[in-house]
C-alpha cells in the first residue's frame, strides 16, 4: 500500500538562538510542531519509568512539595555536572523518542512536521529526521536575551552554553541555517523554507 507519511524537519539551536520562536511561525503556517523541551518535563512529571529513574540519579529533591518535577533544583545540578547531564538524558531521550514517534503518527496527514530539541543528531542518525535546520545567533546576543527573559543569572547561561555543542558542530549537522541575528529578516527564511519543504514532500 502506498501511504504518505509527512516529512519530519528537526530545528535545533543553542539557548537563546530563537529556535522556538522559528517554531512558532512554523504553527502560525499551519504546521504541527512537536516541542521536546517542554514534552521532556511532561515525561518527567508523569511517566512512571521516567520519573523513577530521575529520582533514582538526583534524589527526591528533583521533584518539589507539590510532587512536580523541579527544574530550578534539576538545572543547578545537572547544568554544572557533565556526566549527571549525560545519565539524565540517558533516562529522558527514549522515553521523548517513542513520544515523537507516536506524535508523529497522530500527525500523519499534515505534509511535514517540525520537532524542536536542544540535542540533535544529523537528520537520520538515530533519529527518523529528513532535515535539520540549525537556528543560529551570536553568542552574546543570545545570553542577552536569555538575560531579559528567564531568572537566570550570566554565569548559569554561560554553563548552559557549555553544555550544549559548539556552534560549529551545531552548524556541521544543518541541512539548513536560519540567522536570526537581528539584522537578517527570519520571516522570509522561513518561509522559503516552507515552500522547499512542501515540494518534498514524501511518499513510503
Ligand atoms: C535541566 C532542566 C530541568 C532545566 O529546565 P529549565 O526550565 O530550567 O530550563 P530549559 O528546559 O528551558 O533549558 C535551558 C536551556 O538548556 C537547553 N537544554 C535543556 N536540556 C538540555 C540538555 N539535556 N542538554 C543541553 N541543553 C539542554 C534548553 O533548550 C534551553 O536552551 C530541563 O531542561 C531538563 O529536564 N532537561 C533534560 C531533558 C532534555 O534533554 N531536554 C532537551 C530535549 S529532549
Ligand atoms: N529575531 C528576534 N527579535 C527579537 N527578539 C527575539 C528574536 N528571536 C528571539 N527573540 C527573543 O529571544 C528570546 C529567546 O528566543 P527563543 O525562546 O525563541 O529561543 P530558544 O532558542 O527557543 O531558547 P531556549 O533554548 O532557551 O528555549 C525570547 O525572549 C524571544 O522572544
Amino acid at each position: 500500500m502506498v501511504r504518505s507519511k509527512p516529512l519530519q524537519i528537526g530545528v535545533t539551536g543553542g539557548i537563546g538562538s530563537g529556535k522556538s520562536m522559528v517554531c512558532q511561525l512554523f504553527a502560525c503556517l499551519d504546521i504541527p510542531v512537536y516541542q521536546a523541551d517542554s514534552r521532556a518535563k511532561w515525561l518527567s512529571n508523569y511517566h512512571v519509568e521516567v520519573r523513577r529513574q530521575i529520582v533514582e540519579l538526583l534524589g527526591p529533591q528533583a521533584y518539589n512539595d507539590q510532587g512536580l518535577y523541579d527544574t530550578t533544583y534539576v538545572a543547578s545540578q545537572v547544568f554544572q555536572n557533565e556526566t549527571l547531564l549525560k545519565q539524565l538524558n540517558a533516562i529522558i531521550h527514549p522515553a521523548v523518542m517513542r513520544d515523537t514517534n507516536e506524535w508523529v503518527e497522530r500527525n500523519a496527514t499534515s505534509p511535514y512536521v517540525v520537532k524542536e530539541a536542544a540535542i540533535m543528531n544529523a537528520a537520520g542518525q538515530g533519529n527518523s529526521l529528513d532535515y535539520v535546520v540549525v537556528v543560529d545567533a551570536p553568542v552574546e546576543l543570545r545570553v542577552q536575551r536569555i538575560l531579559q527573559r528567564d531568572r537566570r543569572t550570566e554565569q548559569e547561561i554561560r554553563a548552559i552554553i557549555t553544555r550544549q555543542v559548539s556552534d560549529e558542530s551545531r552548524r556541521g549537522i544543518a541541512d539548513f541555517v536560519i540567522t536570526n541575528d537581528e539584522s537578517s529578516r527570519l520571516i522570509p527564511q522561513v518561509l522559503d523554507l516552507h515552500q522547499i519543504f512542501l515540494g518534498k514532500r514524501k511518499v513510503v
